[in-house]
């Protein structure tokens, strides 16, 4: 990394005392270098210690363990120089009730000592930024979850944050909703280069917009890539053919004409199906391999009745790591009741 990473941790760690004195360790060993101006997604099932890391590098949680720097000051000893150059959106509501939009983002510009004049100028770039044109006169009170959603993150960019951290921006909001604050979050991206972190359970989220995937689980990085990168080294692309071949003589030709077109390796796997016989096979670059399978299978006087490419998510990577489906994951038994969130840093609301 050739500019100064905007966040670096050495084997953060945070352990709680859970129920009976039991021991929780709900970060171990976090060590991380994050490059300004990108996209991180914090991905893992509930309980995995995503919350955790980031309260603990926004300087709301003391770690038991490593050291972190973000923005090149240290969390624990200068919380205060980290806490002025960072937003925190928290996973509970952060905007206030009764006000109406406008006012509470220019109350929250001078909180943060910013004069009028600079306020204002925020407060209407900010307003164009993340389409809040036609809430700003009504109280946050009245809006829905998504709206209220762009209304924190207004609130989190007033002081004009080098690094803005996000807990679950986008849990609890309809798919359309969704769509719509991501498209704000990349034109925020766009307008001012703020670095963007972000936990969230949205597998397709951390894929589609993350340009860097931190996959979490029980308190540690557990791989850590592109998204793209993670699927094609840990999960592979997955072709289904349906032969009309008896299993056995199936999973032969496949095996050769897999071999034949550079993709043998991966055992091909048969299910006997109606007619035929249906064979799956791992391989890398499915969209090359598949064309070339097909003449190689046909040249070999095989029937195929259907092929298929499935190209696999980031659930087959975490299957793939863990043994365990991320999608099965969202409640976690073991869980205890972490501490009441705080849900800014820099100033009080
Ligand atoms: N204040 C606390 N006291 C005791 N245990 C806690 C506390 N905060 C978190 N934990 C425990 O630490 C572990 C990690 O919790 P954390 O909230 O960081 O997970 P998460 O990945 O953010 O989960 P979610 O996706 O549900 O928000 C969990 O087992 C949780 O119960």
């Amino acid at each position: 990394m050739s500019t100064p990473p905007i966040i670096s941790a050495r084997g953060l760690s945070k352990s709680f005392r859970g129920p009976g004195g039991r021991t929780v360790d709900a970060v171990r060993d976090l060590t991380m270098d994050v490059a300004p101006g990108t996209l991180t997604a914090f991905l893992g099932p509930n309980g995995a210690g995503k919350s955790t890391s980031l309260r603990m590098l926004t300087t709301l949680l003391r770690p038991t363990g490593g050291t972190a720097t973000v923005c090149g000051f240290d969390v624990a000893r200068q919380p205060a120089q980290v806490r002025a150059r960072i937003g925190y959106i928290g996973q509970k509501n952060g905007a206030g009730q009764y006000q109406r939009v406008r006012d509470e983002l220019l109350s929250q510009g001078a909180l943060y000592g910013l004069s009028r004049a600079e306020t204002r100028r925020r407060v209407d770039e900010l307003v164009e930024a993340l389409g809040l044109g036609d809430l700003v006169r009504r109280p946050t009170l009245k809006l829905s979850g998504g709206q209220r959603r762009r209304v924190d993150i207004a609130l989190g960019l007033i002081p004009g944050p080098q690094l803005l951290f996000l807990d679950e921006p986008t849990t609890g909001l309809d798919p359309q909703s969704r769509a719509h604050l991501w498209e704000h979050i990349l034109e925020l991206r766009r307008r001012y280069g703020t670095t963007l972190f972000l936990t969230t359970h949205y597998l397709d989220e951390a894929d589609q917009f993350a340009e860097r995937v931190m996959v979490v689980d029980r308190g540690q990085i557990i791989a850590d890539d592109t998204a793209s990168r993670l699927k094609t080294d840990l999960a592979g692309d997955r072709i289904s053919l349906t032969l009309g071949d008896d299993p056995a003589a199936a999973v032969v030709a496949v095996r050769r004409a897999a071999g034949a077109v550079g993709a043998g390796g991966a055992e091909p796997e048969a299910v006997p199906a109606g007619e035929g016989t249906h064979v799956v096979v791992a391989v890398e670059h499915g969209e090359r391999v598949l064309p070339a399978l097909l003449r190689e299978l046909d040249r070999d006087g095989h029937t195929v009745l259907t092929a298929e490419l499935a190209r696999p998510t980031l659930d087959d990577v975490f299957l793939r790591l863990t043994g365990r489906s991320l999608r099965e994951e969202r409640t976690d038994p073991s869980r205890t009741d972490p501490a009441p969130e705080a849900t800014s840093v820099g100033a009080p609301r």
